[in-house]
């Protein structure tokens, strides 16, 4: 399936380490959200991914893995969403897993297929932040300059403000938005319900729901209408 992230306003992410219902998988997918993203910061195997993936496969969804770790990745999929944490402290999570990666996929990989991801992590307590060591303590300068490096000195087509389970400053996420040339900026975290959707929408490009589907799945599901009905 041809897949252009470009026009996404809304996505779900979707934890192959976390428990979902048939009923409640055919719901997201049906729902008009623009594109399923497969990730997780921890217990993510090929395994898990493998059976999520042959679930999403029922219906006509885009659907997308985010790589967090290289035991995991699985073929298949529309497009690999690939992270460079740009604040990891531990360089590994900025080219070393996919230094390491690239020697093994390398020659074998449709580049058509990945797409980069610069992330911004934003919350300390968030696993995906405690793994890579990232330096959380940003102010709007150190965002802004994160913003450009990966938009216009990388050439990132994404831009990732990662506030994991907290959601965060829109005013912050707003001005990184308006600093884009060609990224995208996806945003992403305490997306509970409709409210939130819309004022995240209001500053990113793209928002992610991520959590809301586990702890709190009508809201979630509310997310999408929220988000398309805003001219
Ligand atoms: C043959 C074939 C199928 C080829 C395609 C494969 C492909 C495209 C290969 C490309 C090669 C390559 C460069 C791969 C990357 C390898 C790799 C492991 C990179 C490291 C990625 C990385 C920085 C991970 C760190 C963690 C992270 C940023 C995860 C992202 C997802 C995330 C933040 C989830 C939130 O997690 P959650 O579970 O909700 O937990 P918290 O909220 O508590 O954080
Ligand atoms: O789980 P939440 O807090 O919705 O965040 C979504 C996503 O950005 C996580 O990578
Ligand atoms: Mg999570």
């Amino acid at each position: 399936m041809l897949v252009d992230m470009k026009q996404w306003k809304h996505t779900f992410k979707l934890d192959p380490d976390r428990e979902l219902s048939d009923e409640h998988l055919e719901r997201l997918c049906l729902s008009g959200t623009d594109g399923i993203l497969v990730g997780g910061s921890s217990g993510v195997t090929f395994d898990n991914t493998v059976d999520l993936l042959a679930r999403i496969r029922r219906y006509e969804v885009p659907c997308v893995l985010e790589i967090s770790n290289q035991d995991a990745i699985v073929p298949g999929f529309d497009l690999f969403f690939v992270p460079i944490v740009l604040n990891a402290q531990d360089t590994q999570w900025i080219v070393g897993h996919h230094h390491q990666a690239l020697r093994e996929y390398g020659s074998l990989l449709d580049w058509s297929q990945v797409v980069a991801e610069g992330y911004i992590m934003m919350n300390g307590q968030s696993t995906a932040a405690q793994v890579t060591q990232a330096n959380t303590h940003l102010d709007a300068k150190d965002v802004e300059a994160y913003a450009r490096m990966a938009d216009r000195l990388f050439h990132c087509p994404i831009v990732y403000i990662e506030y994991s389970g907290m959601f965060g400053d829109m005013g912050l996420v707003s001005r990184a938005r308006g600093l884009l040339k060609d990224a995208r900026l996806f945003y992403g975290g305490g997306i509970d319900g409709p409210d939130k959707a819309r004022e995240a929408a209001g500053a990113a490009d793209t928002i992610v729901v991520g959590n809301a589907v586990y702890d709190a799945f009508e809201q979630a599901l509310a997310t999408v209408k929220a988000v398309h009905s805003l001219k």
